[in-house]
């Protein structure tokens, strides 16, 4: 059967976007492996699936898969291009849209300008929301990495990041920490690693090396985490702009249990139909 997509980007962040409601498709782990493949299939950080809502008060059910085929609970990047998408393929004329995640439901809201505001519900610190092992929720926890003791940040966006505060996010060992966090025993789902650089009250860079995928140009739930991060941390001030590789996003949160807001630019690349084996 030939399946329909879209291939579409947040900030080069970048995704295979379905839609599974008017056309009907199961992907194995392996065959999401394989189109993730930049050379041997169509290449993406991540898959997006557009189902019907399991939930009478949704628009959508949303459905994130890494390049690896590990299925995830948010994806900060890619909400903005599943509203981009049901808008374009006349799924829904709402510009207002609501969607189910296994992480929880989101808001989507296209704004005039065309960028896209997604309220990501509220950043949990908790340790068991992400998991994470530590006896305690604190701002920054201890963390033994290839010898050496860091201190980071643990927030839940509905799916876990640990954000590491570095003087300069270019020269930053990415490439070495990002996937030792990752695979960290103390996070037993694994976990997306930000490099947060702090510039100004308002301004930070960040890079993320994230799980399942490695390091993305962009990741939309890492900057809400890292603001989340250093809001409760005192260095930061709503709002907030952040600098990561592929572009700008600017990040809202009045901090306790009120809504984090994200908002940035959708972009869709090319369509096209594949044979899946
Ligand atoms: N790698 C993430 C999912 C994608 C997140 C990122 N692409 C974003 O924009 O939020 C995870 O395993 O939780």
């Amino acid at each position: 059967m030939l399946l329909h997509f879209t291939k579409m980007h947040g900030l080069g962040n970048d995704f295979m976007v379905i839609d599974l409601i008017t056309q009907r498709a199961r992907l194995r782990d392996e065959q999401i492996r394989k189109l993730a493949d930049r050379r041997f299939g169509i290449g993406f950080d991540q898959l997006l699936v557009v189902e019907p809502p399991r939930s009478p008060d949704m628009d959508f059910r949303y459905r994130i898969f890494n390049a690896d085929g590990s299925e995830v609970e948010n994806c900060g990047n890619g909400a903005r291009c599943f509203a981009r998408f049901v808008l374009d393929q006349r799924l829904t004329h709402k510009r207002e849209i609501h969607v189910e995640t296994a992480g929880g439901p989101l808001t989507l809201v296209v704004n005039d300008d065309d960028q896209i505001t997604v309220d990501m519900g509220t950043p949990r610190f908790e340790p068991t929301a992400l998991p994470f092992d530590a006896a305690e929720d604190r701002p920054l926890h201890a963390l033994e990495v290839d010898g050496e003791r860091y201190e980071i940040g643990a927030v839940s966006m509905g799916n876990p990041h640990a954000v590491l505060r570095v003087d300069d996010v270019d020269s930053a060992p990415v490439e070495r920490l990002g996937p030792l966090i990752e695979r960290h025993p103390r996070f037993p789902r694994r976990v997306n690693a930000g490099f947060m650089q702090v510039v100004s009250p308002h301004e930070i860079r960040l890079r993320v090396f994230e799980r399942g995928t490695g390091e993305t140009l962009a990741c939309g739930t890492g900057a809400c985490a890292a603001v989340a991060s250093g809001i409760r941390q005192g260095l930061l001030e709503s709002p907030v702009t952040v600098h990561l590789r592929g572009g700008d996003l600017r990040i809202e949160w009045a901090g306790d249990e009120t809504p984090l807001l994200m908002t940035g630019p959708a972009e869709r690349v090319f369509e096209g139909r594949i044979a899946l084996a």
